[in-house]
């Protein structure tokens, strides 16, 4: 008996529209990509300010695009390199399931379970209205949670998987937040891909 179902999931989140697909790259496909991405990025450690005090983001980043927008968040602004050739694979295949044109990819790196992402939303005005953003996870699990901007004790968590994909669209951004929270427990590193679009 399976008792997780491998089938697309649709979140049942008020005012989301979110869906996890959890086999969207094969094992091998997806083993293939953390070891190239991993070995062929350039990585880059940016300071962050927190409530006027300066720290190193807690993970590692990139950005790469079809175009030479840079893209700003946190009082950073990075600017990208162009598309490596595993790095188009991988878009061309979230597009063909999103029916959706990327630009751009934010790639993090958590080296172990210390780094993590904090509460936000991807809504910077570059990203334009109600933005789809593709999130494809390689290496090792770690918990995900969303929350309601408004509700904020209203809070979903779930796994994101070797392999897997999710899509945001519509008002997610706009409604909830997310985050990937840091872990007491010991885990492996992993790769996360966000792929945006932000036109000139
Ligand atoms: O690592 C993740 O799954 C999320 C990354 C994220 O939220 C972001 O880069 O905006
Ligand atoms: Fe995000």
């Amino acid at each position: 008996m399976q008792l997780f179902s491998r089938e697309p999931q649709k979140l049942q989140l008020p005012g989301a529209n979110v869906t996890y697909y959890p086999n969207f790259l094969t094992l091998e496909e997806a083993t293939h990509y953390f070891k190239t991405i991993y070995e062929e990025t350039q990585w880059q450690q940016d300071d962050i300010k927190v409530f006027g005090k300066v720290y190193p983001q807690p993970r590692l980043t990139a950005l790469y695009a079809t175009n030479s927008l840079p893209y700003s968040y946190s009082n950073i602004t990075m600017y990208p390199k162009a598309f490596t050739f595993a790095l188009s694979e991988i878009k061309k295949k979230v597009e063909a399931i999103t029916t959706t044109e990327f630009t751009t990819c934010l790639i993090n790196l958590y080296r172990d379970g210390k780094d993590s992402n904090g509460w936000h939303a991807d809504d910077e005005k570059e990203l334009g209205k109600n933005p789809t953003i593709a999130s494809v996870s390689l290496g090792a699990s770690r918990v995900f949670k969303f929350r309601d901007k408004k509700a904020k004790s209203s809070v979903h968590s779930m796994s994101l998987e070797h392999g897997s994909l999710l899509l945001m669209k519509d008002a997610t951004q706009h409604n909830w937040q997310h985050q990937v929270p840091k872990t007491s427990k010991f885990v492996e590193p992993r790769i996360n891909l966000t792929f945006r679009t932000i036109k000139g």
